[in-house]
């Protein structure tokens, strides 16, 4: 099984459980996304969480091993158009959720992670909008997400631009992280919810809603969704293949 699923006094743990494979995402973790945001809709849900098993990596993105054999820009729109709606459900659902950035978050990785309401990030763990090393863009809806969010345009350009790995403290200050830890990571987790819990649950699901307008406007969706066809295109293109198989056969 490539995920598992939690609960907890009222908190849904979705885990990436692909450490061998730095929690890459396969088909099958994308129905358990689904099915966590399923899990989600329960009235006695109050918080969501993130993580990858493993002290390493939170999650590397789609699975390469798996998604080199799409070739076309139709078999690529199919898969990430499904994760854009993930994505989208996701930032829009009431419950909060937080991405427990256990480890190296980057591609489609970081995108989970940018859905997600906080992000607590280990402080020597590294993440970015890696994809154009790839000769992509992102293609799950992630930079529209972020934009929408409000981060500052020029540091959203040059983050996924430079598609460069940032360790927390850079990524704190442009705003993508919220909170950075040492140690025990379901520590830093309780530490963090620790006042929220204190409140009435409605309170947090309230503000999210609030919070949350701007991104339940169409436009929103439909704007992602030409992100995913964006990266479809680029992604039939002769140098995403090469840059792919050059990292699948780069220890041969
Ligand atoms: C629109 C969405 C687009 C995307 O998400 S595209 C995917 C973007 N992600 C990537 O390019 C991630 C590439 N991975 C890496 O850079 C590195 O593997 C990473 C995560 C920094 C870890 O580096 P290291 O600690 O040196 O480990 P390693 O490279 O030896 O990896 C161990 C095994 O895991 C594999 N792996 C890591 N990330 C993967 C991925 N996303 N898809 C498929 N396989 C992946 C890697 O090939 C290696 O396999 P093996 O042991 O050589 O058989």
């Amino acid at each position: 099984m490539s995920f598992r699923i939690d609960q907890l006094d009222g908190i849904v743990q979705f885990q990436i459980t692909r450490p061998h494979i730095h929690n890459a995402v396969n088909f099958e973790v994308m129905e358990g996304l689904e099915l966590f945001l399923k899990r989600l809709d329960q009235p006695d849900v109050h918080f969501g969480v993130i993580t990858g098993e493993g002290n390493k990596t939170f999650c590397s993105g789609g699975d390469l091993s798996v998604f080199h054999s799409v070739r076309t820009e139709q078999e690529a729109y199919a898969i990430h158009q499904r994760m854009t709606h993930i994505l989208y459900r996701l930032a829009t659902q009431p419950v909060p959720v937080i991405a427990l950035i256990n480890g190296t978050a980057i591609g489609g990785g970081a995108e989970i992670a940018s859905a997600c309401d906080y992000r607590l990030m280990r402080k020597d763990a590294k993440a970015g909008f890696i994809q154009g090393r790839l000769a992509i863009t992102s293609g799950w809806g992630g930079t529209t997400l972020l934009q929408t969010k409000g981060m500052a345009y020029d540091k959203l350009l040059k983050l996924t631009t430079e598609a460069e790995p940032l360790v927390a403290a850079e990524l704190e200050e442009i705003g993508w992280v919220t909170e950075s830890f040492e140690g025990d990571k379901w520590a830093a987790f309780a530490d963090f919810i620790h006042k929220m819990k204190t409140r009435h649950p409605s309170v947090a699901k309230a503000y999210k809603s609030i919070l949350t307008a701007p991104l339940k406007e169409r436009a929103i969706l439909d704007r992602m969704l030409e992100e995913a066809r964006v990266c479809s295109v680029l992604w039939e293109q002769q140098p995403h293949h090469d840059a792919v198989a050059h990292f699948l056969n780069r220890k041969n």
